[in-house]
């Protein structure tokens, strides 16, 4: 089973190439933003949790989001591995998901992060807000609490994986077939 950690700010573009790099190495895709997005749609409990949160553009409590995770994962037993964009997004969550996976026989492969400056991403993320109807995208305020939280609690990720020799970065800016370039390559030489 291969697990790949699909990691980077928001606007980085993860589900982008997360599209192409499930079909490529037929993985399942576990985005945490849509299916918190799905949940808040649908009104369910979980979106009933979550929706405060993510409105404000602030990370859903822990144990409500790993138990979603989970629950998501045990739905797949007989995959090829999974592509994970948007989890973990705090130290707590990581060592959740290194807790879990060995209890399914696996663990997280590696680690990938798509890097760009903040500027762009901002830029990017007003640009998705104007379509995607995504309350978080329209509102730069909103944005900057997100960029905060990744600093504060997503970033320390980097060094948690790098002391595991599991941490990759990749240059985030470019087309989207010469970034998707770039994460095959990483993969291909896992
Ligand atoms: N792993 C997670 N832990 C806590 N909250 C999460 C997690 N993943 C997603 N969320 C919630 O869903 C929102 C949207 O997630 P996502 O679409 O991945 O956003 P972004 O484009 O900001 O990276 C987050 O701002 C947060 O409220």
């Amino acid at each position: 089973m291969i697990n790949i950690v699909l990691f980077g700010k928001p606007g980085a573009g993860k589900g982008t190439q997360a599209e192409f790099l499930k079909e490529k190495y037929k993985l399942t895709h576990l985005s945490t933003g849509d299916i918190f997005r799905f949940n808040l749609k649908n009104d369910t409990d979980l979106g009933k949790k979550a929706r405060v949160f993510m409105d404000n553009g602030e990370l859903v409590p822990c144990e409500v989001t790993t138990a979603m995770l989970i629950d998501e994962v045990k739905k797949h037993p007989d995959t090829a591995g999974f592509l994970f964009d948007g989890y973990p997004r705090t130290l707590e969550q990581a060592e959740a998901l290194d807790k879990f996976l060995p209890t399914i026989g696996s663990s997280v492969t590696a680690t990938i992060a798509l890097e760009a400056d903040d500027e762009i991403l901002v830029a990017r993320l007003l640009e998705r807000g104007k379509t995607s109807g995504r309350v978080d995208d329209q509102d730069e305020e909103k944005i900057r609490v997100r960029y905060q939280e990744y600093n504060e609690k997503t970033a320390p990720l980097i060094g948690y994986y790098k002391e595991q020799n599991k941490f990759h970065a990749v240059n985030g800016i470019g087309t989207i077939e010469e970034i998707t370039e770039r994460l095959t390559s990483v993969i291909d030489n896992l």
